[in-house]
């Protein structure tokens, strides 16, 4: 213990200076003030750099080092959550990363297949202190012994299962178990699957995936970003501090009602409603919609023009139509096509009547007289009137709004019913994926853009020549004497020899100081380096469209249990959601083992969903606790007795959830001091309330479900699963079987 003690001191102690130098040379670059040029570029290159490396620094005090694997050579790596070099010639490692290759033999070797290690020991610190070394002997013929061997094998894991839960998820880092680690260092390139029950550390394998990948992948993940999807904002509240834990800061974390920038889903869907507008043919059903808005006139339009009356048809029209239409582009990109064409139709209208010789019928004008028309004709606000009919501007709000005002004409009678609703503002998750729909039908016409933008860029070529030309003339002075005397003087480079203003121009371009991540959720075009989908079995089909569009190069991984689905809009199989997009080329992969519920707790669960499917196979927990979850029925207050119930199950530490019907959340709150509930709440607080549906992807030491005839199996089993400890349900009336027997 002293030995590892001393060994982690020191490590600390380089851990200071790293972070004393961090901080400097951070507060150094800043207080360089506002420098013009490349000094300004490259400073915010170093303050980000630094400033990721001191979040890091600080993110692991305190949990650096946690490992230490002994070879059968002699060699002994210390694995800690980040790598540490020594201040030497050489650099000479001193801290391995757990994601490093000569790590891994920390989560694989067995007695069985040691690879090539002698002992492991898990090194438990509080704070900087070292307070339990346990070791796992692996190559039994070595007599060698320290007196801290672990006989159990797993007592570091059973610890961290069993320790109080805080209402945020932890890292597992030291704990990551071999089949877990083959997934988490899984390559990137593709689509992998993982599937497994509740509690089975999906959750977690996706996260240290995610770090896994930004350690391997740097270069091009930290550029082009990871998105992790989860199902609600209180998930993501409850998984986000385990990238940072691990040091990462470089993820967006969103819900899919959050992947189009400029739009909150404040509104709710029936789950009907979510139900149709989920559908894939939805697509189908926006693209007629926009197809509608390319209107032919009826009646015909009259267009007075310099005292001559020209009569657009919808034979006409529909000629332009055809013509922009065959350009293949996005609504409003072609725009500018139809605007083209029915110039084109007006001036030949025009020139027919104004210019035809009235004995021989010949045209008596030449191209700039029909030039002349045509810029005329262009001038005429009854002209461009007619183009906005015909051919209006939309934004996909408009679009989808007035789609969902009156959507009859598009879809059954049922389906438009469930989903009609007046125009209002107010969006919901589901229409997120139809407004990114609606937006790739109808792209954007990008005039305006491209002429602001070529503003902007002749003012920041001027700016930068200005910007030269002052730099130039400092040098002259700057270096005056020097070239006096020494004629090889120049050799000094400034910027002005290397670079041209419009070059320059482009480099204060590129410096945009917000992370990847930021960019990332600011930008509806944005191609993810990786995404990774948590409770994937909940998106919809038009959800997977939208996702597949951030994702071109299908780098993905996607974690789910059908078991689980409670959406009506979710989708049943994996080949079904992914062979649009990959046929059947994609990775599938299963973990069976599960590290949350006991097995009492468990069977009860397993035994809700074996009545309906008789083949289900729940996945095995891995211990047991001994107490037995219990089942009650009451009488008229069912509040009074939830709150009797909770100070019952309520861990001395940790946290207890109570679940139950959203119906019953104001009475079941009055009747219980400091809980918390609603839309996203707060569950770092010791008793939380929450629907079926919210605690999805959740763990809490103790679970109350109450009322379990009111959820559909699915949202039942999630319930159910919940718990690390103890489990209650309370009910009123009829159960589903397998509850029912064990009513007391
Ligand atoms: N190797 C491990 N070491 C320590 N704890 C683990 C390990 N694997 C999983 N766990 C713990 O088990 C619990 C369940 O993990 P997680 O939430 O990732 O499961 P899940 O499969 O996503 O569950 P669900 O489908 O119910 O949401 C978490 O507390 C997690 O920290």
């Amino acid at each position: 213990m002293r030995r590892e003690q001393e060994f982690i001191d020191g490590l600390y102690a380089r851990v200071d200076v790293l972070r004393g130098d961090a901080e400097t040379s951070v507060g150094d670059a800043l207080a360089q003030g506002d420098k013009p040029m490349q000094a300004r570029l490259e400073r915010d290159i170093l303050v980000a750099e630094r400033s990721g490396l001191l979040a890091a620094l600080n993110a692991v005090d305190g949990s650096l080092c946690f490992g230490r694997i002994d070879l059968a050579s002699g060699t002994t790596h210390h694995i800690g959550r980040i790598g540490l070099r020594a201040d030497d010639a050489e650099h000479t490692p001193v801290l391995i990363d757990w994601r490093a290759a000569v790590a891994r033999p920390f989560y694989l070797a067995t007695g069985h297949t040691p690879m090539g290690l002698r002992r492991r020991r898990h090194i438990a610190t509080e704070g900087r202190t070292v307070t339990h070394l346990h070791d796992e002997i692996l190559d039994l013929g070595d007599a060698t012994r320290t007196g801290h061997e672990d006989h159990n094998g797993d007592a570091v894991l059973l610890a961290a299962l069993n320790s109080a839960r805080t209402g945020r998820m932890g890292d597992i880092v030291r704990t990551i178990q071999a089949d877990q680690d083959r997934i988490i260092r899984a390559p990137h390139r593709g689509v992998l699957v993982v599937e497994g029950g509740p509690g089975t550390g999906k959750t977690a394998v996706a996260l240290h995936r995610a770090a896994y990948l930004l350690y391997e992948h740097r270069e091009l993940l930290a550029r082009r970003a990871v998105l992790i999807v989860g199902p609600n904002p209180a998930f993501l509240g409850y998984i986000g501090e385990v990238l940072p834990s691990l040091g990462e800061t470089g993820v967006l974390l969103a819900t899919v009602g959050e992947l189009f920038p400029g739009v909150r889903a404040t509104a709710a869907d029936t789950p009907e409603a979510a139900a149709v507008k989920g559908r894939a043919e939805m697509a189908d059903v926006l693209a007629e919609v926009v197809r509608d808005r390319q209107a032919l006139p009826d009646p015909a339009l009259a267009i007075e023009h310099d005292r001559e009356v020209l009569m657009l048809d919808d034979g006409l029209v529909g000629v332009a139509r055809e013509r922009t239409r065959a350009a293949k582009l996005p609504h409003n990109a072609s725009r500018e096509y139809f605007e083209g064409h029915i110039l084109n139709t007006l001036t030949e209208l025009y020139a027919e009547r104004v210019g035809t010789d009235p004995y021989d019928g010949s045209s008596l004008l030449d191209a700039s007289d029909i030039t002349q028309i045509r810029d005329e004709l262009a001038e005429n606000p009854e002209v461009w009137s007619a183009i906005d009919r015909l051919w209006p501007r939309i934004t996909p709000e408009r679009l989808l709004a007035d789609f969902l005002a009156e959507p009859e004409g598009y879809l059954g009678e049922e389906d438009a019913a469930a989903i009609r609703r007046p125009v209002t503002r107010a969006w919901t998750v589901a229409d997120v994926p139809l407004l990114d729909e609606a937006a790739e039908l109808l792209g954007e016409d990008d005039r305006p853009a491209r002429f602001r933008a070529d503003r902007e860029r002749e003012t920041q070529i001027a700016y930068a020549q200005g910007v030269l030309d002052v730099s130039y003339a400092s040098r002259t002075y700057e270096f005056e004497d020097k070239e006096d005397g020494d004629p090889d003087g120049s050799e000094v480079l400034s910027a002005h020899d290397i670079i041209d203003a419009e070059r320059f121009a482009e480099r204060q371009e590129e410096a945009d100081h917000r992370s990847a991540a930021e960019r990332a959720a600011a930008d509806r075009t944005w191609a993810f380096g990786h995404i990774i989908v948590d409770e994937a079995q909940e998106l919809s089909p038009m959800a997977w469209r939208l996702l597949m569009r951030r994702c071109p190069t299908r780098s993905m991984t996607l974690v789910g249990d059908p078991a689980q689905t409670a959406e009506a809009a979710g989708v049943g199989s994996w080949s079904e959601i992914l062979a649009p997009y990959v046929e059947d080329r994609y990775e599938h992969t299963r973990l069976g083992v599960n590290y949350r519920t006991p097995s009492e707790i468990m069977d009860l669960a397993a035994a809700v969903v074996r009545a309906g499917r008789p083949d289900f196979r729940p996945p095995s927990s891995v211990r047991s606790t001994g107490v037995r979850p219990w089942v009650r029925r009451e009488g008229a207050d069912l509040p009074g007795a939830v709150a009797k119930a909770a100070a019952e199950l309520a861990p001395v530490e940790g946290r207890l959830a109570i679940i139950a019907p959203r119906r019953l959340h104001r009475a079941i709150a009055a009747r219980l001091d400091g809980v918390t509930a609603g839309a996203e709440p707060d569950l770092t607080r010791p008793v939380v309330l929450l629907d079926p549906r919210q605690s999805k992807g959740l763990e809490f030491d103790s679970v109350l479900v109450v009322e379990p005839a009111e959820y559909g199996t699915s949202d039942l089993y999630v319930a159910l699963t919940r718990a690390t400890q103890r489990l209650g349900v309370l009910h009123t009336g009829d159960l589903p079987e397998p509850l029912a027997r064990r009513d007391e």
